[in-house]
């Protein structure tokens, strides 16, 4: 079994499972959460990927995000995987808020010496998929939708638009949208990328949908009183603007939620609107 369950708690119905395994894309153990429908136990359900913001773990929103409820009442599994490799050793892993340790940013580091183990793009998009679908037959590797907040919306919008047809569908709740023009992004682009544009460009939503083709569904809300959003660090126009200059055959949805800030009173009021998205393009019904 590739991984140990810690703790079995019951939810909504049905089971959060936090779970521990050795990722070798990170070269440490990861933990992250595993939320089981009540659907699970009697056949394969889809699954929902949920990114998690700066500073956070795979608990921040299983304990806050009222994820669970809707995904009971959907039959959609969730996972709540952590935002970084952990206890690594590098120096300054541990020093600031927005890089290193909880600030993966869902890259996989070129520059030294974060190649050591800052690898959470390849962590997301298959190492822990392949692993969550040998030890796990209930969950339906062929129905797997991503959604995620913050830095978490920058990793679902990224990792949906750099792999068509991976995922069913993506939303997000104030995404970095465009992180090469934001001091967050650029922090971080230059901490595990150094100047090489090129990389930066590759893992930048804004610049990704300008060469999406065909039709693209995307639900995002942000909140008109987040102060990251009136800082500049979520830039969520700047990525409406190019995919609309980009000619595409698009439905993407951006809601600015009136007084709403950037924390989880937030995500959670909108929590269920972002399980039902998915689960239209989950249904074996939806003609994508
Ligand atoms: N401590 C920092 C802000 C950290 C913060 O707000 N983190 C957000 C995600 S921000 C973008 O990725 C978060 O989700 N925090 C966890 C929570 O439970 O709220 C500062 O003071 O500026």
């Amino acid at each position: 079994m590739a991984f140990t369950t810690n703790a079995t708690i019951a939810s909504c119905g049905g089971k959060l499972l936090k779970l521990t395994h050795k990722a070798s894309s990170t070269n440490c153990d990861m933990n992250l959460n595993l939320y089981l429908p009540p659907q699970a136990q009697s056949g394969k359900v889809p699954v929902l990927f949920y990114l998690s913001g700066l500073t956070c773990t795979g608990d921040n929103c299983a304990e806050k995000g009222f994820f669970q409820k809707p995904a009971s009442e959907h039959g959609i599994a969730i996972v709540y995987p952590d935002t970084s490799p952990r206890g690594l050793k590098i120096e300054g892993e541990d020093d600031a808020y927005d890089f290193g340790s909880g600030a993966g940013f869902y890259v996989d580091a070129t520059k030294e010496p974060w190649t050591k183990g800052y690898n959470m793009y390849s962590y997301i998009a298959d190492e822990l998929p392949k692993a969550l679908f040998s030890s796990f037959p209930e969950l339906d590797s062929s129905k797997v939708s991503i959604t995620g907040h913050s830095m978490g919306g920058h990793g679902a919008l990224t990792l949906f638009l750099r792999n068509p047809g991976m995922y069913k569908s993506c939303s997000a709740f104030a995404p970095i949208a465009n992180p090469i023009n934001c001091p967050w992004g650029q922090k971080a682009f230059n901490g595990y990328f150094g100047e090489d544009q090129s990389k930066w460009q590759e893992h930048d939503a804004t610049e990704l949908v300008k060469k999406w083709k065909g039709p693209l569904s995307l639900l995002i809300d942000v909140g008109t009183g987040d102060n990251f959003y009136k800082q500049g660090q979520l830039l969520p126009e700047n990525f409406i603007a190019a995919a609309k200059e980009a000619g595409n055959d698009t439905d993407i949805t951006l809601r600015m939620q009136p007084d709403y800030d950037h924390s989880y009173y937030f995500i959670s009021s909108f929590a269920d609107n972002h399980v039902s998205y998915a689960a239209k393009f989950l249904s074996s019904k939806h003609i994508l």
